[in-house]
């Protein structure tokens, strides 16, 4: 596997993509309360009607609609009151011309009414003689029988991400459990002798760890769960036990540092020697993130990230959340929410790799400005700052200010 072989984003997705199965962690049954973002693994059809009886949407009288044909305020329509509809009882009048009964918002519709009229246009003085003052189309202020959901359609498909309105519409057809993919559990590695945990005080040149905070977190985001295994020796037996122990216990690891060549580069040969020789790419056509390392171990998708803090959350973003949500058993890996916005600087771009360019979004003036955050990729403070990335393609030597851009969100307003 040559480094310096670097292959495109576009190719690496693609072999990332091949080599993963979908839902390794299988089906599980959940309560709807439980059921809010997780994958549905089958489409879901109502089994009646919604809602199961024509109601309406109004409190007013249940009429027939060409009874009050020609109606005004000069002219009322005069109809007998022939009784009420209570609420969450079946109607029990059959409606006839020259008749109303008395109903209430979300009322069943009596036989033979079809629309409502509402109370503010009639008048009824002796509870037994409604004046209707305006007219009524058919259907008018009535939500027919199945009009939401008929029975036997699919409303909700496979390997779509349950929202708040999909609970409400699964709780309205009465499905008070739901078959969703298994969340994956992801291993998380940080590797480097100059790596110390978040509690110790650095001293010499060490850094505290932040890859292992970082993507953990992005995993989180995308509803795994995620495992620690803490910060690894630039050794390479530690490393091989460490990449054991987790290829062992999650179904996809993430390796960070140590990605490139330099002599405590050790991920690309446990990778290899774990994997049976099944490292797919060592060296992406990307900036930052060109040290990543893609392998199997077995079944278990091996990430080895570029240790600078910038390079390990864009390849986790480009490459590792695709991967992810495919084995999640989403139905499309998407990408996210994409604004274009006016870029506020020329920025220049070396041809044959993809850039990604972090940008704030500002809105002015009825449009969003991308101001590039510029920095080297060691930098966590490049990502605090921005709102969104930008990809230059590996065919662009730059852009320009005020070319409209596509800006993939990365932060909730
Ligand atoms: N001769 C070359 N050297 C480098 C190249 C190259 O092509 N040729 N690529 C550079 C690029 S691009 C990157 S990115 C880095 C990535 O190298 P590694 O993945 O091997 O990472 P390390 O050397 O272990 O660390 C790089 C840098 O990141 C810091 N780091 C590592 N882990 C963490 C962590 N968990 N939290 C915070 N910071 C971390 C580490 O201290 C280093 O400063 O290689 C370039 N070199
Ligand atoms: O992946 Mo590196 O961050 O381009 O320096």
């Amino acid at each position: 596997m040559d480094f310096f072989n670097c292959i495109s984003l576009r190719t690496a997705q693609g072999l990332v993509a091949d080599a993963l199965s979908v839902s390794p962690t299988g089906v599980e049954e959940v309560d709807l309360i439980q059921a809010l973002g997780r994958v549905v693994a089958e489409d879901i059809s109502a089994g009646s009607d919604l809602p199961p009886f024509s109601r309406s949407t109004v409190d007013g009288y249940a009429v027939l609609s060409r009874d009050t044909f020609g109606a005004g305020e000069g002219v009322p329509v005069m109809l007998a009151v022939v009784g009420e509809v209570l609420m969450g009882q079946s109607a029990e009048y059959s409606v006839v011309p020259g008749q109303a009964v008395v109903i209430p918002t979300g009322g069943m519709l009596p036989a033979g009414a079809d629309a409502v009229v509402m109370l503010e246009y009639t008048e009824c003085s002796d509870n037994e003689t409604l004046l209707v003052l305006k007219p009524v189309a058919p259907g008018e202020n009535v939500v027919v029988k199945g009009e939401d959901i008929k029975a036997g359609t699919v409303f909700i498909t496979a390997g779509s991400k349950l929202t708040a309105a999909e609970i409400g519409a699964l709780a309205a057809c009465g499905i008070a459990k739901v078959k969703v993919f298994g969340r994956l559990t992801v291993g998380v590695i940080s590797t480097g002798d100059e790596v110390v945990a978040v509690d110790v005080v650095p001293v010499g040149g060490q850094v505290r760890d932040i890859n292992s905070y970082t993507l953990g977190a992005m995993l989180a985001e995308t509803d795994c769960q995620v495992r620690y295994y803490g910060i690894i020796k630039d050794n390479y037996e530690k490393l091989r036990q460490a990449i054991i122990k987790a290829v062992t216990e999650t179904k996809l690891v993430l390796v960070s540092g140590g990605s490139s060549v330099g002599a405590r580069d050790h991920t690309v040969r446990v990778i290899e020697e774990l994997g049976q020789q099944r490292v797919m790419f060592h060296g992406l056509a990307v900036k930052p993130g060109k040290p990543t390392i893609f392998g199997m171990i077995g079944q278990v998708p091996v990430f080895g990230l570029p240790g600078h803090p910038v390079a390990a959350m864009t390849v986790c973003q480009s490459l590792v959340i695709p991967a992810v949500k495919k084995m999640h058993g989403l139905r499309t890996g998407k990408a996210g929410i994409q604004v274009l916005a006016k870029l506020t600087r020329n920025i220049a771009s070396a041809p044959g790799r993809d850039d990604f360019l972090r940008v704030r979004l500002v809105w002015r003036e009825g449009e969003y400005l991308a101001e590039p955050v510029l920095g080297k990729s060691g930098l966590i403070s490049v990502m605090t700052q921005a709102d969104g990335i930008v990809r230059i393609s590996a065919e662009s030597s730059g852009l320009y200010a005020g070319d409209v851009v596509n800006v993939e969100v990365m932060r909730e307003a």
